[in-house]
């Protein structure tokens, strides 16, 4: 079902959380919602859920109001399924009996236990231990299992993956997307981690300061942000100061580069804003544009700190390459540093850009 929010608008007390936000999540896709820390993502959440009530706007699914000024469908009335951040089992019942929990009491059956099991991809040899003796992934697909257990027609994952280490969190993430394809539910992930909410799914929403400032496909939102914020929250960033120098070309310390979204607003002063896997960097001693000023060495790879003076627009850079590369690059070396792929303009911020790739 295609879950529809419309203006919706929350204060607690006097500090307004989210200010405006519509969004739509077709039938049977995801979206991930990040932002960073307060900027109203659970509360979000929290309201399609509907533990919370919204002082403005609806929510809807399909046809159906599920909150609104005259509406407020009761949490457990909505067929909506949620998966807390640490999962929220019961410690005292097995896998089974968390799972059968979920299930209305007509479907209470071992056969109906284990096509969950199956379906959130979880070894039916696990079925009666406890919650304590299973790991942190398989605690989430647990969680997921007992969620889907009701056939919800939207599921809300609040950051499930946050208290498993990288690893897991990579595996176990990979595993309920494809539990969440195969139930073909429809699927909203709150995350802060950049990486998941851009692998998510099909869409992507950025909330900041309460308002969604940007939702659409992830590699078009990674690709064109739309402020220079939004850029750096979504990934390293190289930001110079940069000169409009017509038909979609600006200046700037890498030189001539070609603009593929403009998003300064015709500001008079703008800034360029690409990816470091943009840049290629070769020793050069005749062609060089760039100057290496420093070298530091951080595990598996180095930090190269580079001038690019060449222009009106000198710079100081940072950018990290793998530590077997570093040989190449002594302090003094001239550098040909090219740019692969445009740069997006936007306008220049009141403090001077910093230049910086972590
Ligand atoms: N029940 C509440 N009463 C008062 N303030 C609240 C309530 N729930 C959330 N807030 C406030 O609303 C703001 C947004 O909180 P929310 O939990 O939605 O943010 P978030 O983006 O999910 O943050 P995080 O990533 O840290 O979980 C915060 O300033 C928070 O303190």
């Amino acid at each position: 079902m295609t879950l529809r929010l419309s203006g919706i608008s929350k204060s607690f007390g006097s500090t307004e959380v989210l200010r405006d936000v519509s969004l739509e999540v077709p039938d049977g896709t995801r979206l991930a919602l990040v932002g960073s820390s307060g900027s109203g993502k659970s509360t979000l959440l929290r309201l399609v859920a509907g533990f919370e009530r919204p002082d403005a706007g609806t929510i809807s699914l399909d046809d159906r109001e599920l909150a609104g000024p005259a509406t407020s469908v009761p949490a457990h009335r909505r067929g909506i399924g949620y998966v807390a951040q640490d999962g929220a089992l019961f410690p005292h019942l097995s896998v089974a009996r968390n799972i059968a929990f979920g299930l209305p009491r007509s479907e209470r059956r071992p056969a109906r236990v284990a096509e969950l099991m199956e379906l959130a991809s979880l070894d039916p040899a696990l079925a009666d231990r406890m919650p304590h003796e299973l790991s942190g992934g398989q605690q989430q697909r647990v969680a997921l299992a007992r969620a889907l257990a009701l056939r919800p027609k939207v599921i809300l994952l609040d950051e499930p993956f946050s208290a498993l280490d990288t690893g897991l969190r990579a595996q176990t993430r990979r595993a309920v997307v494809e539990v969440l394809e195969r139930s073909g539910v429809t699927a909203v992930l709150v995350t802060h981690d950049q990486e998941e909410a851009l692998s998510f799914g099909q869409q992507v929403g950025v909330l900041a300061g309460g308002r969604l400032v940007q939702a659409g496909d992830p590699a078009a939102v990674f690709d064109a942000p739309v402020d220079a914020g939004v850029a750096e929250f979504l990934g390293d960033v190289v930001v110079v100061p940069a000169k409009p120098a017509g038909a979609a070309l600006a200046d700037c310390a890498f030189g001539c580069l070609a603009v593929r979204h403009d998003r300064s607003g015709g500001a008079e002063r703008v800034c360029a804003m690409l990816r470091p896997e943009q840049l290629r960097l070769e020793p050069a001693e005749l062609d060089g544009n760039a100057t290496v000023v420093g070298v530091r060495r951080t595990g598996a790879s180095a930090e190269l700190k580079l001038r690019l003076g060449a222009t009106e627009f000198p710079v100081e850079v940072s950018h990290r390459i793998p530590l077997h590369e570093a040989a190449r690059f002594v302090p003094g070396c001239p550098v040909r540093v090219a740019v692969d792929g445009g740069v997006v303009l936007y306008p220049e911020p009141d403090q001077p850009p910093v230049a910086t790739t972590a």
